[in-house]
């Protein structure tokens, strides 16, 4: 299929232009161009800028193109922080969550993740596919071009590499890109109740050895929370993964205010995820280290906590990146719509300020902020377009998808017309 097209006469070009993540008041630049064209060619972008001045001398029979006149273009959405992969469901959780439970009550009970462990560690391969496929083509719906995916719900060494290797085959098959993230320390499974530090130990040198050796994964993750794992075994895993070449992020400061952000600024993560709890000094390491603050407002919202600091994280500095948290347990949701609503009403994010979060920064938070997230000449052709002409109707028409159109590498891959 030719990869090369022309989007032209775009009502607004939102480039949010960049090549690495943006801070604090950098995070409201968008760089919009009025009457924008986008030129794409072999799934690069070739051009972009006035349409008058991009189409001079283009001979637009050797493209396919989309005429985009009254819609609002932006680059695809980056959903940097997912665990889309999993077997069975935990519905019955989610009502005695209603009903007062609290997360960690369930997981105390021997429900939770170790709940979609037995789910996930059950499902086959193909299975798994199928229901990863359904997933991505949701989040393809609402914008995303690409999707960071955990594993985490094998813990042990043959499903965790059955999770990655379903994201390596989704990854060929699918139009959205996967970036995949190994996180065997997710919970401690059954068998090493009590013996954390072993398994720690198990991972460090069973797991990462092959998952590094088959280059199954480029991040390696670990929940550090109470009752789960602590700074040290963190600091411990971590540091040994990045010593074998991996990147790293960490789930800090969700539930309990341990110094998540803290080791994180201190071990060198690409990004610290969920911090609703994060002490200022840790935001402030965060912000001075360049680690992404990487927030998960329908997680909050799901389990009825307080939201992050979003707005504290971006006065002091911070590059804060939006993402669902797609997973079974506490947060059941792809939606694109319902991030953009919460940061907005909720969070006091400017509508600047959350698309950046939802598009370069998400690119930086999954290392590749040199290759997507912007429309800038070089990245990728990966492209949205709205139904609407300003990109101020994204959390105006709230909780429903403005996006019409997806491209991808320059292919057209969603169309809602
Ligand atoms: N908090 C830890 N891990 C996931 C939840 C996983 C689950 O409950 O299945 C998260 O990021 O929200
Ligand atoms: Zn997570």
């Amino acid at each position: 299929m030719k990869k090369n097209i022309i989007i032209k006469n775009a009502a607004q070009v939102v480039t949010c232009s960049g090549f690495a993540a943006k801070h604090g008041k950098e995070m409201s630049k968008l760089h919009v161009i009025e009457n924008g064209t986008v030129i794409i060619e072999d799934g690069i972008i070739k051009a972009v800028g006035k349409s008058d001045d991009v189409l001079k001398n283009i001979d637009e029979s050797k493209y396919n193109v989309i005429d985009a006149t009254e819609k609002a273009v932006l680059p695809g959405f980056v959903d940097s922080h997912t665990h889309f992969v999993f077997g069975g469901y935990r519905a019955e959780e989610f009502g005695w969550r209603l009903r007062g439970d609290s997360y960690m009550d369930i997981m105390k009970r021997g429900g939770g993740i170790i709940n979609s462990v037995e789910g996930t560690r059950n499902a086959s391969k193909e299975e798994l596919i199928k229901l990863g496929k359904k997933r991505l083509d949701s989040m393809l719906s609402f914008g995303v071009t690409t999707v960071e995916g955990k594993s985490g719900y094998g813990l042990d060494l043959d499903t965790e590499i059955k999770q990655l290797e379903v994201m390596e085959e989704l990854d060929k098959m699918h139009p959205l890109d996967i970036v995949k993230t190994y996180l065997g320390a997710h919970a401690v499974p059954k068998e090493y109740k009590g013996r954390e530090d072993e398994f720690i130990d198990e991972i460090i040198e069973k797991h990462l050895p092959e998952i590094v050796e088959r280059n199954l994964a480029e991040f390696c993750d670990i929940f550090c929370e109470q009752n789960v794992f602590s700074i040290q075994q963190s600091r411990r895993l971590l540091s040994k993964a990045k010593e074998m070449g991996m990147k790293l992020k960490i789930h800090a400061d969700e539930i309990v205010q341990l110094g998540g952000a803290e080791l994180a600024a201190e071990v060198g993560c690409v990004s610290a995820d969920h911090l609703l709890q994060a002490s200022d000094k840790g935001i402030e390491d965060m912000a001075e280290k360049g680690v992404v603050s990487t927030i998960l407002p329908c997680t909050a919202f799901s389990l009825k906590e307080e939201f992050a600091r979003a707005r504290y994280m971006i006065d002091k500095n911070c590059a804060v990146a939006l993402a669902t948290d797609l997973n079974p347990g506490s947060c059941f949701t792809e939606s694109i719509p319902l991030v953009f609503a919460l940061a907005t009403l909720y969070m006091n994010m400017t509508i600047e300020e959350a698309i950046t979060a939802l598009t370069i920064n998400g690119a930086a938070a999954v290392g590749r902020a040199d290759q997507i997230g912007s429309i800038d000449v070089g990245k990728k052709g990966d492209i949205v377009i709205l139904e609407f002409p300003s990109y101020h109707f994204i959390p105006y028409h709230i909780g429903v998808s403005t996006v019409e159109k997806v491209v991808k590498d320059g292919i057209l891959v969603f169309d809602k017309e």
